[in-house]
């Protein structure tokens, strides 16, 4: 007998999402993804700019790997290289187990090391995951997000434990791809909403 997930009208499962949203996000070619890349590379500094994220605190951004936007065929990294280039502090995260995400600096690819789940992490001193409260802006990866701010994660629930210790005054963006912004997503209680959402063409959103 069908399950809840599988009657027409009905929500998804997170998973299901998951794997349809992973499917659709493998298909894409070089191209496309170059694009996205450039685009949001080339967007990075208005989009700081129009959330007015102050000069003097970091923003935490992530390293796009595989289909995730922003990530290249040949591993070149422009979003964070468009950070640096205008002299913002960059942390990016780095997973200690089920505690919240630690963070470390970033100032070019050699501070760079493999990582867990084939990501990538930074290399130097961890500034502990107390950091998000010190950002401007948190730019956190997604599979999906939708209009109310619900984010779709992996399912690792990292960015569920660390973004609780933002400052009030930190702004959380989520970047998904252009087709990725969904009327509905399935929400849990722990699931952290975003304030934002930022595409490689439709540009950034601000949610309800
Ligand atoms: N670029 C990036 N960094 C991130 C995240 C992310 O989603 N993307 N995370 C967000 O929380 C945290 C790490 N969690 C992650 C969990 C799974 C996978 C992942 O790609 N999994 C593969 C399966 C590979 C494997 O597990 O060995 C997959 O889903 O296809 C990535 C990140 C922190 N850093
Ligand atoms: N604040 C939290 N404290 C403890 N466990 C949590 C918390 N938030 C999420 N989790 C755990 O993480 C699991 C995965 O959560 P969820 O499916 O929402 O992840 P996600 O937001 O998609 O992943 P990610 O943030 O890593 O991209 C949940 O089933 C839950 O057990």
């Amino acid at each position: 007998m069908a399950g809840p997930a599988e009657r027409p009208g009905t929500a998804r499962s997170k998973s299901e999402l998951r794997t349809e949203l992973l499917a659709r996000r493998r298909a894409r070619s070089e191209a496309e993804r170059w694009q996205d890349a450039a685009n949001l590379a080339a967007a990075l500094p208005d989009v700081l700019e129009s959330l007015r994220a102050d000069p003097a605190r970091p923003v935490c951004l992530y390293v796009p790997v595989r289909s995730e936007p922003g990530a290249t065929p040949n591993g070149a990294l422009p979003v964070l290289d468009a950070a640096v280039a205008i002299g913002r502090r960059v942390l990016l995260p780095v997973v200690s187990g089920d505690a919240p995400l630690d963070w470390a600096g970033f100032r070019d690819r050699g501070d760079l090391r493999d990582g867990p789940h084939g990501l990538l992490e930074p290399s130097g001193r961890r500034v502990g995951p107390g950091a998000v409260a010190d950002a401007a802006v948190v730019v956190v990866p997604a599979l999906a997000a939708s209009p109310d701010g619900v984010r779709l994660g992996r399912g690792g629930g990292h960015y569920d434990r660390s973004l609780p210790l933002i400052s009030p005054s930190t702004v959380v963006v989520a970047v998904v791809g252009d087709t990725e912004l969904l009327p509905e997503l399935p929400v849990e209680p722990h699931d952290v909403r975003v304030h934002a959402v930022w595409r490689p063409t439709a540009g950034l959103v601000g949610t309800a």
